[in-house]
C-alpha cells in the first residue's frame, strides 16, 4: 500500500439517517507540504481530520495509504495513569525506541517547550498548558510521515507556539507532511502550500481570491513598485484583490491580520518590492 494519504470522494455522517457532515471530499496531502484547512465552526473540520489521521473511518469513499502518522486532537486526555515523562518514554517505546533512547527524546521534547519542570507531575495534575505541550510532544516524537494537528497551538504560551511552528517547519523540511486547523489566521499565515474551507457540507481548496480570515473583518490597501519580476507568489497568495494601476506598480487588498506577512513577503523577496504606501480600509466588506 502506498505510504502517502489520499481521501476519495469521502464523506461522513453521524448515525445511520444523520446529516452529512461533508460528502465527495478528495484530499492528498503530499509529502513536505503544509496543509491548512478553515472554515466556520462545526463545518466538520475536525471530523476531517480525524479521517486524515485514521482513527475515524468515512460513511463513504475510499481512504488509502499508511504513513506513520502523528495527530494532536482538539481535546487531549489530560487523566492518564502516567508522569508527563513516564507517557512520552512509553510513545516513544511505542514508536519502537529503545527505553534509554524514547526517554532520551522525551525529555528533549519537554525541554523544547518549556516543559522540563513538570516531567515528574502526573498527567491528571498537569495544567491545561503544560498538557497540551505533552500532546504535542507525544505527536513530534513519533516522527510522523503525516502530522495532524487540530488546534494544536490552544494553551500554548507565546514560546512553546513558536517553537511547535519551528517544529512544523522542521517536518516539513524533512518531507513529512502536516495538516493543520488553527482558529487564529495568522497562524502560519503564508506558509501553506495548500489551503483548504470545508463548508456547504464538502471540502472547498481555496485560491487566491479568496480571504483565509474572517471575510468582514478589516483590510488593507497596501501599494508597492516593483522591480520587474512578478509579485512574489506568497504575496499573491495572501492578497484578496490586486490591480496593476502603473507599470510595476500594484494596489494590494489583504486582510488586516495577514498584512504584516504580506509586507515581509515583499520587502524580502529578491529583488525587494518597494512599499508605497499601506492604508487601513476599516470600511471594506466582502
Ligand atoms: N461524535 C459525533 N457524534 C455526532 N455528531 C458529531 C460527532 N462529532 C462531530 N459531530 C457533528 O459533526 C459536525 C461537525 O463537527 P466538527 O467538530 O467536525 O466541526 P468543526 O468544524 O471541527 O467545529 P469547531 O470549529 O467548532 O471545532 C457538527 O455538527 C457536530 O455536532
Amino acid at each position: 500500500m502506498p505510504r502517502e494519504l489520499r481521501l476519495e470522494a469521502v464523506g461522513r455522517r453521524y448515525g445511520v439517517r444523520g446529516p452529512w457532515v461533508f460528502r465527495d471530499v478528495h484530499l492528498n496531502p503530499a509529502p513536505a507540504t503544509l496543509t491548512r484547512i478553515e472554515g466556520p465552526n462545526g463545518t466538520g473540520k475536525s471530523t476531517l481530520l480525524r479521517l486524515l489521521a485514521r482513527i475515524d473511518a468515512p460513511t463513504e469513499g475510499r481512504v488509502t495509504g499508511a504513513p506513520r502518522t502523528a495527530y494532536v486532537p482538539e481535546r487531549f486526555p489530560a487523566a492518564l495513569p502516567f508522569t508527563a515523562l513516564g507517557y512520552l518514554t512509553h510513545l516513544g517505546a511505542v514508536h519502537g525506541l529503545s527505553r534509554t533512547a524514547a526517554e532520551r527524546a522525551a525529555g528533549d521534547w519537554l525541554d523544547r517547550f518549556g516543559a522540563t519542570a513538570h516531567a515528574h507531575t502526573p498527567m491528571s495534575r498537569l495544567s491545561k498548558g503544560s498538557s497540551q505541550k505533552v500532546a504535542v510532544a507525544q505527536a513530534l516524537l513519533a516522527e510522523p510521515e503525516l502530522l495532524v494537528l487540530d488546534e494544536a497551538w490552544t494553551g500554548l504560551d507565546t514560546d512553546a507556539r513558536a517553537e511547535l511552528e519551528r517544529a512544523v517547519a522542521e517536518r516539513t523540511a524533512v518531507g513529512s507532511a502536516v495538516v493543520f486547523v488553527d482558529h487564529d489566521p495568522r497562524r502560519l499565515a503564508g506558509r501553506a502550500d495548500a489551503e483548504y474551507t470545508v463548508r456547504d457540507g464538502t471540502l472547498h481548496r481555496r485560491t487566491a481570491a479568496e480571504p483565509t480570515t474572517a471575510p468582514n473583518g478589516p483590510h488593507m490597501t497596501i501599494e508597492v513598485h516593483g522591480p520587474t519580476a512578478p509579485l512574489p507568489p506568497e504575496a499573491l497568495r495572501l492578497a484578496t484583490a490586486t490591480e496593476e494601476t502603473a507599470d510595476r506598480t500594484h494596489r494590494l487588498t489583504v486582510p488586516a491580520s495577514h498584512s504584516d506577512v504580506l509586507l515581509r513577503a515583499l520587502l524580502t523577496a529578491r529583488p525587494p518590492w518597494h512599499v508605497v504606501s499601506v492604508r487601513q480600509d476599516g470600511s471594506r466588506h466582502r
